[in-house]
């Protein structure tokens, strides 16, 4: 089989299925990432992203679907789905006493023409620690590594399961930067994630899976546009002791929700109620500020899970 058929999606999985006993974790979902596109699948804590996605990489049979990735079977076609893809799983067990250096040397063997590591350690910031061992190493220096591992085969393709978990807002910014750089250069990338700021940063299609289906997708933009919910949300500092404009707002009933959060007024506001907050913020001389709708609060939405939206103001929310 030739690496792709031209006109289909570089990964392309249809109506996979995941079992385990009685239990469907993954349910007739589809699948898909055109080369060169980032894809990210969202999903609460056991919604079955894991389980998709070891399937895609051909680790896990699917109890039922069709997998392609390059055109290739991703469990038949082990050897050449190998080369074509890079791995980054959410937990790796390493050799007790194996340096970054070994490690990395160890993973490149295994192809024909690997990448540089030492580049690599480089662009994710190990450079320093090529000769600690791995397990010595912090949690976000071996998710760091983990990265690197996965790409030192230079894949066409790379998976990423939950791809900067625990990692410090600047190493973040650096594997972002990096995975664009190299998504600039053709690299097709699936992502999870919790970090909804990532997924709206990184990704050009959005899956949002819940219960094992595939209940929304579109890019960042259509998602917040159909799901964010249309209410306003405004944030007053330091309001949060102001009894008397708290008491005004609340009495304006349905469609104003008030939360106090330490010294701040958080409100959401629908559309046809707003003049009237405006007017009584106006009497108490207060000035909101507006929080843009965010792809937090569309998976909120979407996922049913119990909405902070006001109190996330765009920082980097966990939403599991
Ligand atoms: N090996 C397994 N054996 C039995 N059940 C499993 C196994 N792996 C996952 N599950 C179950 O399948 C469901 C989906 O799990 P999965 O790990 O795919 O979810 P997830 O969306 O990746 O979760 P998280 O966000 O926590 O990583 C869960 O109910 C989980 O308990």
């Amino acid at each position: 089989m030739t690496e792709q058929a031209a006109s289909g999606p570089f990964v392309d999985a249809r109506d996979v299925t995941v079992r385990y006993g009685d239990l469907t974790a993954v349910d007739g979902v589809d699948l898909s990432a055109t080369k060169g596109q980032v894809v990210g699948l969202i999903g609460p804590n056991g919604s079955g992203k894991t389980s998709l996605l070891s399937c895609i990489e051909g680790l896990r049979k699917p109890a039922g679907g069709t997998i392609r990735v390059g055109g290739f079977d991703p469990v038949t076609d082990r050897t050449r789905m190998t080369r074509i893809a890079g791995v980054q799983l959410q937990q790796m067990v390493y050799p007790p006493r194996a340096t970054v250096e070994e490690m990395c040397r160890l993973f490149a063997s295994f192809y024909p023409d690997p990448a540089d590591h030492r580049e690599l350690l480089d662009r994710f910031g190990l450079s320093e620690q090529r000769r600690s061992q791995v397990v010595k190493l912090s949690g976000g220096q071996q998710q760091r590594l983990s990265l690197v591992l996965a790409l030192v085969n230079n894949p066409q393709v790379v998976f990423l399961d939950e791809l900067t978990n625990g990692l410090d807002p600047a190493a973040r910014r650096v594997v972002w930067d990096e995975l664009r750089r190299r998504n600039d250069e053709g690299l097709t990338i699936v992502i999870t994630s919790h970090y909804m700021e990532e997924v709206e940063y990184l990704c050009d299609r959005v899956n949002v899976l819940l219960k094992g289906r595939i209940v929304a997708t579109g890019t960042p933009s259509e998602l917040i546009r159909e799901h964010a919910g249309d209410a306003a949300r405004l944030v007053l500092d330091g309001s949060g002791g102001n009894r008397e404009l708290r008491d005004s707002l609340t009495a304006l009933g349905a469609g104003v929700q008030v939360r106090v959060a330490g010294q701040r007024l958080l409100l959401d506001v629908q559309p046809a109620r707003r003049a009237e907050v405006d007017r009584v913020l106006a009497e108490h001389g207060s000035t909101p500020r507006d929080l843009p709708a965010s792809l937090d609060d569309a998976y909120l939405n979407l996922t049913g899970q119990a909405a902070g939206s006001a109190a996330s103001e765009a920082d980097n929310v966990n939403v599991s």
